[in-house]
């Protein structure tokens, strides 16, 4: 949903229902449904349709293929229509949240069989992209959050909720930059910002939702926040002092009880996260290091897509959650990388992650405990997966981890709620609880009489039958049924005499009387409304069950957390012995030093070996300056090593064979591949702005990944560019930094004492064929193979051979040797050969080529040379 969707809608609406007494009663129920809820689709509900009319229809039947047909007219104007059917409406819903859009669903409330004239309908919730729970609507393995931004002068406030999961979260951030890493992060599926004036950040975005600046009201946020969670104040929240996430809080939590109609008692806290307490990584960074998904949307082949093997959907959640914000607080990723140690040295995680399928997703399963959405399917596999927990604790508890006996003892026994459900909810429930048969035989006695009146009631008449013979001595007497009279016992009238006081006569016959009792009568009460009945009390059990597990529910939510960290880590020692990879040391000395690392994206999906190489950084040597061919793998290795230092700081091991780790504040990268020019800058601006971006930000703790600046630009403004920057990074901020470039000038730069060094990748030629070696070596590059990776690309070979030619020339004129970069000869371009006038009778002649000239030919060419000369 684009901005100002809202503003355009509501007129229209407004202007048709001005003469309201024209529409038909249906439509004018329509109207008045619609004009609460102006700015959101409406799903009209008649009969076994979802019906969308005007504009919510055009607008529905663009976005899901569906027919736009008519319904009558009213106001004597045809009404446009599109609909889809109640039982696939969640497929729809689906589909229309993914593209950002809300849904009203406008249910009938009365009876239909019972209402005179027209049945009663009501709004009774609003799906929107960011507040769905159906399991149906949701993606398996990635949060759906509702985002909240409040501004003011010191920056922003951010609110995000994971109502599926029941997290909510808020932060602070000071500048736009950093805004758009949170939003690069998270990125929330529906976004609620106040509409108090322009948010360019935002512009293209989906979902976005503008919001009355009100509603971001600092005061009265504090009081919604206040009586939500029933607190005095939010300093346990350790959010009192910040009134700007207190707003973004509060506009939050408003639209959440406006859209959801209902409790949720499954959001007990916020939390505050603290930007300090992770690895900064802005919006270019993320997508140049495709962690979670690349520039062409490719999901498979990103770090992610390597490292996710867990077995639960929650635990797939948690992992990119955590892939998305490395933590600096050791006393977190420390334990972890224990863990998975000891999951390792114990071969253990083949077993335990045996014992994680089946479980299923009991995080989400508990909020639709909580938000009583539940299904009997959801408690049925809530139950199975709570009957799992002895085994698993049985498989954690040899194991030398701390934190892994922590997580095992947050699992918790549930003894006493599984052997409930147990008892509770049949093996295989139905999908729906309105079926009936969830409830287990055995559970509750009165249920269990309803069910066997209906079913057992031949044998109870049979039984009432003989007992009633042998008591009255008849033994023509039968019980029976007929539709008008219900149950009957009849006897010949021979027998009036002997009929007992307590029979009540109920029909006569010609030759038979028919009599009740009250025992049939009961009887009678109890079997004809025995299926209804049965079907309401089970309804009332099903309400008390999702009761029951509502008092014990946040233990239950610690063991479904406990449950997706067992997971992530159990992949992460699993991904460790099936890729070879190895524990890093976080030190706190400044170094960098990684032995034989690989890039662990590109190493899965090449068939060829790799090339592991290695890189040392520290106090003395700040900044590598890469040099190579191209293709030689220069970004590769640049990029390795920043994942690398990420995994360490997620808690996985790590693609190396040895990680020494000092502590790192950020990782910044400035990486030409996929350049956002969504935003209307050109590819140099995106360049340099991301550049000064990482200048103002880049400290000594941080890394940096530079590849090939300055390219965006004119060859002398490029290098100087370059090279200013370079020094900047190694003087000024002295951060780690990776500096690839095709500027051999910059090679000069690493003189003894600068805490530069070169080093460079290396190809060499075989047989006509040109060989990469991958492998990271001292020192500058020699050469750069420019022409014959040009050539390998499929260039034409004539314009192959004029760049050769060329080149020679050039080369010619520089004495063969890259030129140093001086301050003169920046000044003064003209004095390099490059923009030296070409010769025309050289390129002439390096358009020749000898063998495919006749003799007369070749003798024409020379006259031709002679005269340009
Ligand atoms: N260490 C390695 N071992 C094996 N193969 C590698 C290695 N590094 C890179 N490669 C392979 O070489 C290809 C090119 O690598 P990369 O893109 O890093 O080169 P580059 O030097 O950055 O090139 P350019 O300058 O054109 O951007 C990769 O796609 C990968 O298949």
């Amino acid at each position: 949903m684009g901005i100002g969707h809202t503003t355009s809608f509501v007129p229209r609406i407004l202007a048709r229902m001005s003469d309201l007494d024209q529409h038909t009663p249906l439509m004018r129920q329509f109207f008045a449904a619609k004009a609460e809820h102006p700015d959101v689709l409406l799903f009209f509900r008649m009969g076994d349709f979802y019906e969308l009319f005007y504009d919510d229809a055009r607008k529905a039947a663009r976005l899901l293929d569906l027919t736009l047909t008519q319904r009558g007219s009213s106001a004597g104007q045809p009404i446009p229509m599109a609909g889809v059917p109640h039982h696939a409406h969640e497929g729809y819903l689906a589909r229309l949240v993914a593209l950002g859009e809300s849904v009203a669903i406008c249910e009938q409330i009365g009876d239909p069989a019972a209402s005179k004239g027209l049945v009663e309908r009501k709004v009774v919730r609003i799906v929107t992209p960011g507040t769905v729970t159906d399991e149906a609507l949701l993606p398996d393995r990635r949060d759906t959050l509702l985002m909240a931004v409040a501004r003011g002068k010191s920056g922003y406030g951010l609110a995000w909720a994971d109502l599926a999961g029941g997290r909510f979260q808020v932060a602070q951030v000071e500048n736009d930059d950093q805004l758009e890493a949170e939003l690069a992060r998270l990125e929330p599926a529906e976004l609620l910002v106040p509409d108090d004036g322009d948010w360019p950040l935002l512009t293209g975005r989906h979902g976005v939702r503008m919001r009355a600046p009100w509603l971001f009201d600092v005061d009265a946020s504090r009081r919604k926040l206040l009586g939500f969670f029933n607190v005095h104040d939010l300093s346990g929240f350790g959010i009192e002092q910040m009134p700007l996430a207190i707003a973004a809080a509060g506009a939050l939590l408003g639209y959440v009880e406006e859209t959801q109609k209902q409790r949720l008692p499954h959001l007990t806290a916020i939390t505050l996260e603290s930007n300090d307490a992770a690895i900064a990584m802005n919006a270019a960074t993320r997508r140049h290091l495709e962690l979670d998904s690349r520039v062409d949307g490719d999901t498979r082949h990103t770090l992610l897509g390597v490292l996710d093997s867990t077995i639960t959907p929650m635990g797939g959640r948690l992992l990119r959650r955590w892939l998305h914000r490395p933590l600096r607080t050791r006393e977190v990723v420390e334990p972890r990388l224990h863990a998975v140690q000891a999951m390792v040295d114990a071969r253990a995680d083949e077993d335990l992650r045996e014992a994680f399928r089946g479980f299923g997703d009991v995080e989400r399963i508990l909020t639709r405990v909580a938000l009583r959405s539940a299904r009997p399917r959801d408690l049925s596999t809530l139950r199975d997966a709570l009957a799992k927990l002895p085994s698993l604790r049985t498989l954690l508890t040899p194991l030398d981890s701390p934190r892994l006996q922590w997580l095992a003892d947050a699992l918790g026994e549930h003894v006493d709620t599984a052997a409930y459900l147990q008892r509770a909810i049949v093996a295989q429930p139905p999908l729906l609880a309105r079926d009936g048969s969830v409830i287990a035989e055995g559970f509750d006695a009165e249920l269990d009489e309803l069910r066997q009146l209906s079913t057992n009631a031949d044998q109870f008449l049979i039984d009432m039958e003989a007992r009633e013979r042998a008591a009255t001595g008849i033994a023509t007497l039968k019980v029976g049924y007929n539709r008008v009279h219900g149950y009957y016992i009849e006897m010949g009238k021979v027998h009036a005499d002997k009929v007992p006081v307590h029979y009540t006569r109920r029909q006569t016959l010609a030759n038979a009387e028919r009599y009740i009792t009250e025992e049939l009568k009961d009887f009678e009460d109890k079997v004809l409304s025995a299926r209804e009945r049965a079907l309401s009390r089970e309804k009332g059990l099903y309400e008390g069950v999702l009761d029951a597990l509502n008092a014990d529910l946040e233990p239950l939510r610690r063991c479904a957390g406990a449950l997706a960290e067992l997971d992530v880590l159990c992949g992460f020692a699993e991904r460790a012995e099936a890729l070879d990879w190895s524990r890093p040391r976080l030190v706190d000395e400044a170094v960098l030093h990684i032995e034989g690392g690989r890039h662990p994206v590109v190493e899965a999906v090449r068939d060829a070996p790799f090339t592991p190489n290695d890189l040392q950084l520290d106090d003395a040597t700040r900044m590598l300056v890469i040099t190579g061919p191209n293709m030689g793998g220069k970004s590769t290795y640049m990029r390795q090593n920043a994942l690398i230092v990420l995994l360490a700081h997620i808690g996985s091991f790590v693609p190396a064979t040895r990680a020494e780790i000092g502590p790192i504040d950020r990782i910044l990268t400035r990486i030409g591949a996929g350049d956002d020019l969504a935003k209307g800058q050109s590819t140099f601006m995106v360049e340099m702005s991301e550049t000064s971006y990482i200048l103002h930000h880049a400290t000594s703790q941080s890394l940096v990944l530079m590849d090939e600046i300055g390219r965006g630009t004119s060859t002398y403004d490029g290098l100087a560019l370059a090279e200013a920057c370079a020094r900047h990074l190694a003087e000024t901020n002295r951060s780690y930094t990776l500096f690839a470039t095709h500027y051999f000038e910059l090679t000069a730069l690493a003189a003894p004492g600068s805490g530069i060094r070169n080093v460079h990748l290396d190809a060499v030629e075989h047989e006509d064929a040109l060989v990469f070696m991958h492998a990271v070596k001292d020192g500058p590059a020699n050469r750069s193979f420019g022409l014959q990776v040009a050539s390998l690309a499929g260039l034409p070979k004539t314009v192959v051979r004029a760049a050769r030619a060329r080149l020679a020339e050039l080369e010619r004129q520089d004495g063969g040797k890259p030129a140093p970069l001086t301050a003169q000869a920046l000044d003064m371009p003209q004095q390099i050969g490059l923009f030296a006038p070409p010769s025309a009778a050289l390129e002439a002649l390096a358009g020749i080529e000898p063998d495919e000239l006749t003799p007369r030919q070749a003798l024409e060419a020379l006259y031709r040379l002679k005269s340009l000369g």
